[in-house]
């Protein structure tokens, strides 16, 4: 069943197109790649998806929901989550506080039961523990906790940002280029991690990446965008042989 569907999205900036015409689809528990070389407008697609950029054309919808004009934190309610390609924690906190604040932003703490710990606080303290314990176990940091959230080493900080993602309960998981900067160990690493997570958090996810091993590895099925417009659609075999996909980024290297 599908869960998500962009309907002929484009994105203008003044004269330049960077989307144009977009359609994608995404079927619950799926895995979907969206790639393309530098500029192709994969960002600009997830700043439409999730409400950065309102399309200048088109529909978007989740579940059913045309989602095209509503707000970022309105389409995290929905279920859309997201991590960024530059890692975006608390660097000072803890690993364990890093999840506890992103509950907090869920759950719309309010800030005077929390000065005078009201038991309706304490009780939504002790779920908002529990729940974070659980999601640092789901993505194996757990042993971490109380680790500076910097002293982790880049693949385990990756890690951290999709559980603070996951903390909203997201249906829909969007990972901009989750093996930048991984070495060869952490990327190999991430492929079995995507596909745990997608299973024990009943998710759909899209992602960008440019590894092409990861991708290849972890997507079934794939969109390919060259200059803002979708030029191929298919599994990682079909797009790997794909000419127009050869010409426009396989054989970029
Ligand atoms: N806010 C903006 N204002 C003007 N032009 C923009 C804006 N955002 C993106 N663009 C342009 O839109 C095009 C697509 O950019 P986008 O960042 O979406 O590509 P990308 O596929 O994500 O590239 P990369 O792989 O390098 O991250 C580029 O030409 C870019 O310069």
């Amino acid at each position: 069943m599908s869960i998500f569907k962009t309907d002929n999205i484009t994105m203008r900036f003044g004269g330049l197109t960077a989307v144009s015409n977009l359609n994608i689809n995404i079927e619950e528990n799926e895995i979907v790649g969206l790639i393309g070389p530098n500029g192709a407008g994969k960002t600009t697609c997830f700043n439409m998806i999730t409400g950065v950029y309102t399309a200048t054309e088109g529909k978007i919808h989740f579940k059913d929901v045309d989602i095209t004009n509503e707000k970022t934190h309105n389409i995290t309610k929905l279920g859309i989550a997201r991590t960024f390609q530059n890692i975006r924690l608390f660097k000072d906190l803890t690993v364990l506080d890093n999840v506890v604040i992103a509950n907090h932003m869920r759950l719309n703490s309010n800030i005077v039961s929390a000065v005078i710990r009201t038991p309706s606080y304490i009780k939504k303290e002790k779920y908002i523990h529990e729940k974070s314990i659980n999601l640092l176990k789901s993505v194996g940091l757990e042993d971490l906790k109380d680790e500076k959230a910097s002293s982790l080493p880049y693949g385990k900080q990756r890690r951290l940002e999709i559980a603070r993602a996951l903390a909203t309960d997201p249906k829909l998981l969007i990972l901009d280029e989750p093996a930048a900067g991984m070495n060869p160990q952490e990327s190999l690493e991430l492929m079995g991690f995507i596909k745990e997570i997608r299973k024990n958090h009943k998710l759909s996810i899209l992602m960008i990446e440019h590894h092409m091993q990861v991708v290849m590895g972890v997507c079934e099925r794939m969109y390919v965008l060259d200059y803002g417009v979708l030029i191929a659609e298919g599994n990682p075999s079909e797009i790997q042989n794909n000419p127009k996909v050869i010409e426009a980024y396989l054989g970029v290297d």
